[in-house]
């Protein structure tokens, strides 16, 4: 927990409530050190003046976070200049976009004369805070195609509104990218699902939406799309037969499910009553994103395709069993061990593409 002690400073306690100390020495915090400045903005309630400088307990990478999702949200104008940084700096146009999902940062190391972006190097993007999310935009050739990389997605756990979460999408969009590869680490919720199982996604359940929340709240650009746009036939269905035809040619079909998705807000991970009312609507796989980029990718007419790492078999009847409880090091561990068939599924359907225009 964090808060603001008499002086102004940072004081963080645990769960507990006990105090941490302020010598900056070792904590049990991970990466978090006490040497980050923080520039307070506006903080009325804790009394901090504006631009004062002040130590505080989080990361740099969550600093900068912070300070991005307070941002406003992204004008076309600043996406416009983002893709320009992108495309002059790496002298290409992509015409497809991938985003990795957690531990699958690999799709984007098969790409050839490649060109990498740190994200913090890239002006107005917000950075990963997220392990497993390196934090890279690799351009590049694969399989004759330029694509565009996302190693490191944004998280609307992470604190980011999800505008700014699919904002990469958008800069795609711009790039020139016709095509949208999402791929993420999901939680399998169909009792036919293993662990290691590759589920191509044809619909899903924002239940993020359900909520009310949309990454198209807010004015729309109609540059970018129409105020209400459709998402029936928002995953394209030719490449969900061309990747099952990928499937088979790679053995791997008796691994290969057609199924729904849907995204909660994380970062936990769901109980055993959601996860049975999510079962009851017809949701095959669980996890913490995607969803929102499919949206804005739709919205401004790009084909999606995306597909879930089947990462662990989530319960949906109670026991005492600890093998039912999700955590991240088995999702990293299962995405380490399958990055190389999905992989070759992804640049087989680039191949695929390539060749049919
Ligand atoms: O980025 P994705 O959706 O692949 O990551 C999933 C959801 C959480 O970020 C994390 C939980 O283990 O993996
Ligand atoms: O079980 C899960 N739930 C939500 N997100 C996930 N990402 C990987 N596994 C899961």
């Amino acid at each position: 927990m964090t808060g603001y002690n008499s002086n102004g400073d940072v004081a963080t306690s645990n769960a507990n409530g006990h105090q941490n100390g302020h010598n900056g020495s070792s904590n049990n915090n991970g990466n978090r050190q006490l040497t980050a400045d923080y520039t307070a903005q506006e903080n009325h309630t804790n009394n901090i003046n504006s631009q004062e400088k002040i130590q505080c307990y989080l990361s740099t990478e969550e600093l900068r976070a912070l300070r991005v999702m307070n941002e406003d949200t992204y004008p076309y104008e600043v996406i416009q200049e983002i893709a320009d940084f992108i495309v002059k700096g790496s002298n290409m146009r992509p015409k497809i976009g991938i985003i990795c999902g957690s531990g699958l940062g690999s799709l984007a190391d098969i790409i050839q004369d490649a060109k990498v972006f740190e994200y913090e190097k890239i002006p107005n993007f917000p950075v990963s805070t997220v392990e497993g999310h390196a934090g890279k935009l690799v351009v590049g050739n694969l399989e004759g195609a330029v694509v565009m990389a996302m190693q490191g997605r944004f998280h609307f756990y992470e604190g980011y509104p999800l505008a700014k979460c699919s904002m990469p999408v958008r800069v795609m969009k711009l790039c020139g990218v016709e095509y949208l590869f999402a791929t993420n680490a999901a939680g399998g919720i169909n009792p036919k699902y293993s662990v290691g199982d590759i589920m191509l996604m044809h619909d899903h359940v924002n239940m993020l939406g359900f909520a009310g929340n949309s990454p198209l709240q807010g004015p729309n650009d109609p540059r970018f799309g129409p105020r209400f746009p459709a998402l029936v036939n928002s995953y394209n269905k030719e490449l969900i037969n061309k990747a099952l035809e990928i499937g088979k040619q790679m053995g791997i079909e008796a691994n290969m499910h057609v199924g729904v998705y849907s995204c909660l807000g994380g970062p936990t991970y769901e109980t055993i009553a959601e996860l049975k009312a999510l079962r009851m609507m017809g949701v095959d796989a669980v996890g913490m994103s995607t969803v929102h980029e499919v949206i804005t990718a739709r919205h401004c007419d790009m084909k999606v395709f995306a597909f879930s790492l089947i990462t662990n078999k989530c319960a949906t009847e109670y026991s005492d069993k600890k093998d039912d409880e999700a955590n991240h090091d088995e999702v990293m561990a299962v995405a380490k061990n399958r990055q190389k068939a999905c992989c070759e599924l992804v640049a087989r359907l680039i191949r695929q593409i390539q060749a049919s225009s």
